[in-house]
């Protein structure tokens, strides 16, 4: 018996919005108990400003998550408390170590609820924080959506997580199409699972579109700078001033923690993306061939599956069932022959593969560029920013070395992005080996290959976008990369 197909209600998501909320996020807690956490967070810039956070936050009461009712409340205290938690760590001349119970209690509270970490996640800066313009008017794209809240009240910071919004928005379509293509592939309806492919490459490449739109309003400087330090967490901080991580003070004990900073690793939809397709991640640093060399997390699974531990749990869980359904990729290999239904396959991972190069070249410019200039301009490491020891300016003191950058998720950049792209064509090479073996040298089916050929000695060479692969053995037809 086959497991049955999820269905969006059981697990909070919208089949129209998907995965941001079904009803617009609450703009403010209205019990007139939590008015204090309100007024925090609607003068944020200038308490960071005046270096006044820590004190206005120590005097507060300890308050308790008992007057949240809605989830709408329980997300909006989410969003309101870890806002005050990175400025409380990141607001001032060094990183805060303690975090004192006013928003440990609550938070921990608040957490437990949502099944989600107490540290500033993708869901709390973008998925739960944004608004419309004109209420009247639907908040499906970037022309009617506004921020909550920000650190620097800049509107490149706004930027910067409401085109995280939209292509949530953007993408939404695809979990039921793709639901759908799953149960036309369990019935053997070839031409139902084509037609949901193309239209899911057709989802993909305005996604992309949606991303290029980031360098219209969020300049580099201002992310790298003034923005990116707050949304560090406390996991491989040791260099930005953290070398235990964060101490979580609840008045009863205290408890030293290191979680991920925020990341867009963090977004079900695009995790979604890989897990209908049937694209793999290994941790980083393990090979294709041994499993055995470089730097697995400690549960053993790669960064992008310990990011799933960042996402609200019906989220996750979510996840965890599709994965558990998904069926296209095994559809495809299984009916070769079916060159429309390779074709959509394949366009759906070449826009998804053209995702994840775009994305690599705004990292590019928007953090290795600018971790370059800054090791330039301040060879001495005098920095001045939201907190002078931090992200921006951490590992300067080490000549340039690209691998060394960490994104806020805690990941060697630039390795763990090329690896994650390249993982995303493999599906499609894999299958251009088989068939080469099988008939012989002929075209690529894909655009994303440009070259197939076959050595005297009888390794495999493909040569995609992502660079050149070889096989040099196979066991019963499965090549071993
Ligand atoms: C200025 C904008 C952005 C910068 C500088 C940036 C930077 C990064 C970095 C450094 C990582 C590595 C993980 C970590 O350690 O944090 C990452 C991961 C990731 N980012 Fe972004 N990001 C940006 C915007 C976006 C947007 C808008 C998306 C939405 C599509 C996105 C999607 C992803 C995904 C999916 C990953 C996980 C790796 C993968 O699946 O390929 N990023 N990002
Ligand atoms: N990982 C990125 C940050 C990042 O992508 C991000 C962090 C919090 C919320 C959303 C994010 N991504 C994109 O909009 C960095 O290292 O700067």
């Amino acid at each position: 018996m086959l497991p049955p197909l999820p269905d969006l209600a059981d697990y909070g998501i919208s089949p129209v919005h998907g995965f941001l909320p079904d009803e617009e996020p609450l703009e403010m807690l209205s019990n007139p108990y939590y008015i204090k956490w309100e007024a925090i967070v609607s003068k944020l810039q200038p308490l960071l400003l005046s270096r006044r956070l820590h004190e206005v936050i120590d005097s507060l009461p300890v308050l308790s998550a008992r007057h949240l009712h809605t989830e709408r409340e329980w997300r909006r205290a989410y969003v309101v408390l870890v806002f005050m938690l990175h400025g409380y760590v990141w607001g001032g001349n060094q990183p805060q170590e303690r975090i004192p119970p006013q928003i440990t209690v609550p938070l921990f509270q608040v957490c437990e609820h949502l099944d989600i970490p107490p540290v500033a996640t993708y869901a709390a800066v973008c998925l739960w924080n944004y608004k419309p313009i004109f209420p009247d008017e639907p908040t499906d794209n970037l022309s009617n959506l506004a921020c909550i809240n920000t650190f620097t009240g800049s509107m490149d910071e706004q930027w910067f997580y409401l085109v995280s919004v939209a292509i949530e928005a953007q993408g939404a379509p695809s979990i039921p199409l793709m639901l759908q293509a799953i149960s036309a592939a369990r019935s053997g309806d070839s031409r139902v699972v084509t037609e949901c492919l193309q239209h899911f490459a057709e989802i993909l490449d305005k996604v992309g579109a949606v991303l290029q739109k980031m360098y219209e309003h969020c300049d580099p400087h201002i992310f790298y700078h003034r923005i990116r330090p707050y949304l560090a967490g406390s996991k491989n901080m040791g260099d930005a001033g953290l070398p235990r991580g964060v101490m979580y003070d609840d008045g009863a004990g205290q408890e030293y923690r290191q979680y991920s900073g925020g990341s867009n690793a963090q977004s079900s939809l695009i995790q979604f993306f890989d897990i209908v397709l049937g694209i793999e991640h290994r941790p980083t640093g393990v090979g294709r061939n041994d499993g055995t060399s470089g730097a697995a997390s400690k549960s053993g699974h790669g960064f992008i599956r310990e990011m799933r531990d960042y996402m609200p749990g019906s989220h996750r869980r979510f996840l965890e069932h599709v994965d558990r359904v998904a069926n296209i990729r095994e559809f495809v290999e299984s009916r070769k022959s079916d060159k429309a239904l390779s074709c959509a396959y394949d366009a759906c991972l070449a826009m998804l593969r053209a995702l994840r190069d775009k994305h690599i070249q705004m990292v590019s410019r928007y953090i290795i560029v600018k971790s370059r200039e800054a090791r330039i301009n301040s060879p001495t490491g005098t920095q001045h920013g939201p907190a002078a020891l931090n992200l921006a300016i951490v590992r300067q003191d080490k000549p340039s070395n690209n691998k060394k950058l960490r994104g806020t998720g805690g990941t060697a950049l630039i390795p763990f992005l090329k690896q994650a792209r390249d993982e995303t064509e493999e599906p499609a090479i894999n299958a251009w080996a088989h068939r080469l073996l099988r008939d012989g040298p002929a075209e690529p089916r894909s655009a994303t290959l440009s070259k197939v050929g076959e050595h005297a000695d009888g390794h495999l060479e493909v040569v995609g976008l992502a660079g050149t692969w070889s096989a040099d053995q196979t066991e019963g037809g499965i090549c071993h990369w």
